[in-house]
This record gives structure tokens, C-alpha cells and sequence, in this order.
């Protein structure tokens, strides 16, 4: 079936990761990127993963996996190398929970895309399982036509959408507002945003 794609909130959230290996880092680095407080289960932990538990970023439960372990957990994510282990976590998890199985996509409710950040920006590439390495090297294709400057441009963006908001209150003036400052010509041009801004908070309308 095709999936639902979302972009979560996990500021603050509770996330339980099964297994210290090199998946449960990268997953690891992507949950605190989200401000998730972070609890890694797991007999051994991955030298940047320990380094982590050292600084304070996440916790560490130093021990096989339990059910209990799930019990707070609004996110979970298994990822140990032990098929059978992911397979129980899968069957410990409740109704409402969130879970990401890496080796058994089936067995969780939600995958995890390639993604980018720039700013504001996010964009995301999904196969469905079906191929990973083509979501990464898509993902860094798009990465090449949008640049860190794209970071700025976002800014920009914000500032002129709510300046248009506070200013103009004809809906079809907005919308043309609105849907100019996203022609490239604006990406690059810190002169051009800086005349719009002005010009837009000057106008009564
Ligand atoms: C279903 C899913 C479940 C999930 O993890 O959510 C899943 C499952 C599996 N991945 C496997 C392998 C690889 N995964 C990667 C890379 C990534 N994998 C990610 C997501 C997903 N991987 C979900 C589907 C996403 C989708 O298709 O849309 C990315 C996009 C996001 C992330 O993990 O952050 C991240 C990009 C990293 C980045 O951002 O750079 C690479 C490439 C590399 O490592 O360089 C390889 C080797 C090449 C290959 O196999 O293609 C294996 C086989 C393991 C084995 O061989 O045993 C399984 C298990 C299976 O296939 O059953
Ligand atoms: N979804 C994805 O993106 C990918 C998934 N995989 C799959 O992910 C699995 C894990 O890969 P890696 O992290 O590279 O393996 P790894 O061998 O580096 O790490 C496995 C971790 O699981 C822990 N572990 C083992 N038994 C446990 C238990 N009972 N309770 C808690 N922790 C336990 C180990 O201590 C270790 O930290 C692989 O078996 C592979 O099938 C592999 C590549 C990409």
C-alpha cells in the first residue's frame, strides 16, 4: 500500500532505539536533530553513539533489550542485527506507537525517507523500501540544485509572507505577492527581497 507521508513533531517526545550499531546512530542523529530526547537500548554502543552518552545528548539503557523499555516511548525504533529481537520489539510495541523495524519494514507502521534540510526548507525521498540507495543518491541530486544559500532565501521568504500578511488583505494581491518572491530571480538577490520587503511594508492597501 502507499504510505502517508507526514512531517513530525518530536520536540520533547520520548524516543526508545533498539540496538547501538551504525543504522540506530544515523537514526540517532536524525531523532536529535528533531529536539526527540533519546533513549538508546543496547548491550554495546557505537563509538559516536557512546561519545553521545558521555556529552549528556542521549541515554543509554546498557543491557538486551526489554519490553518494559517501550513503556514511555512515543517513537520507536528497532534496530538491532538480530532478526528476532526487532521481531519481538515489533510485537511489544502498543497500538499507538510509532515503529520503524530496519530490517523488517513490514512489522512497523512508518519508514524513514532520505532527507535534506536547508533552513526551512525540507525535502525527503522515499522508495518505499524498495531501493534506499536510490532515495540517497536522488536526494543528493536535489541537494546539488539546492544549496545551503537556499537556507537565506527561506528566511527571506518568511519575513516577506508575513509582511504581505500584515499589509495586504486583498486575497488575490497576496497570492500574487506571494507567489512572485518564489521566482528564481529572488533566490540570489539580497537587493531584490530588500526593495520587496520595503516596498510591501510602505503599501496601505
Ligand atoms: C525500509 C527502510 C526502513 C528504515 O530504515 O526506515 C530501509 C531498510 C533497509 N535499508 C537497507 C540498506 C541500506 N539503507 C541505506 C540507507 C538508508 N536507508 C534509509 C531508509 C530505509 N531503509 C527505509 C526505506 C527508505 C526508502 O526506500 O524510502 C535511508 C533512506 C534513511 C535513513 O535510514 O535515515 C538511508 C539513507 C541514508 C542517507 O540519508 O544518506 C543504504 C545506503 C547506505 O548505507 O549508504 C543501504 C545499502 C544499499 C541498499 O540496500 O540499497 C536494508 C538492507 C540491509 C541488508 O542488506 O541486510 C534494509 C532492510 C530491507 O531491505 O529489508
Ligand atoms: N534500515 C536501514 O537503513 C538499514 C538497515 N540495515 C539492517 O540493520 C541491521 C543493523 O545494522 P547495523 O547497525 O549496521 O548493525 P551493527 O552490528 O552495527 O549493530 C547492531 C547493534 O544491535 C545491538 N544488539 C544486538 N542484540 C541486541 C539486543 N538483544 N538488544 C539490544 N541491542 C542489541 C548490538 O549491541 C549492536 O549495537 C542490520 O542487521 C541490517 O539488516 C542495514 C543497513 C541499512
Amino acid at each position: 500500500m502507499p504510505p502517508y507521508p507526514i512531517m513530525l513533531q518530536l520536540s520533547g517526545k520520548q524516543a526508545v532505539v533498539i540496538g547501538g550499531g551504525a543504522v540506530a546512530l544515523r537514526k540517532v542523529i536524525h531523532l536529535l536533530e528533531a529536539n526527540a530526547k533519546v533513549t538508546v537500548v543496547s548491550p554495546a554502543l557505537d563509538p559516536k553513539l557512546y561519545t553521545y552518552y558521555q556529552v549528556g545528548k542521549i541515554h543509554w539503557i546498557k543491557r538486551e533489550f526489554q519490553p518494559l523499555d517501550l513503556a514511555n516511548a512515543f517513537i520507536v525504533i528497532a534496530a538491532t542485527n538480530q532478526k528476532e529481537v526487532n521481531q519481538r520489539v515489533s510485537k511489544c510495541v502498543s497500538e499507538g506507537q510509532l515503529l520503524n523495524v530496519v530490517d523488517q519494514q513490514d512489522l512497523g507502521n512508518f519508514h524513514v525517507p532520505a532527507k535534506l534540510s536547508r533552513g526551512d526548507l525540507t525535502i525527503t525521498v522515499s522508495t518505499n523500501g524498495t531501493s534506499p540507495y536510490l532515495a540517497k543518491t536522488i536526494r543528493n541530486e536535489i541537494g546539488k540544485m539546492y544549496g545551503q544559500s537556499m537556507e537565506e532565501y527561506l528566511d527571506f521568504l518568511s519575513r516577506a509572507r508575513q509582511t504581505v500578511k500584515d499589509h495586504v488583505t486583498d486575497i488575490e494581491q497576496r497570492k500574487k505577492l506571494l507567489k512572485e518572491i518564489t521566482h528564481k530571480d529572488y533566490r540570489n538577490s539580497a537587493e531584490k527581497q530588500k526593495d520587496f520587503l520595503e516596498k510591501v511594508s510602505e503599501s496601505n492597501e
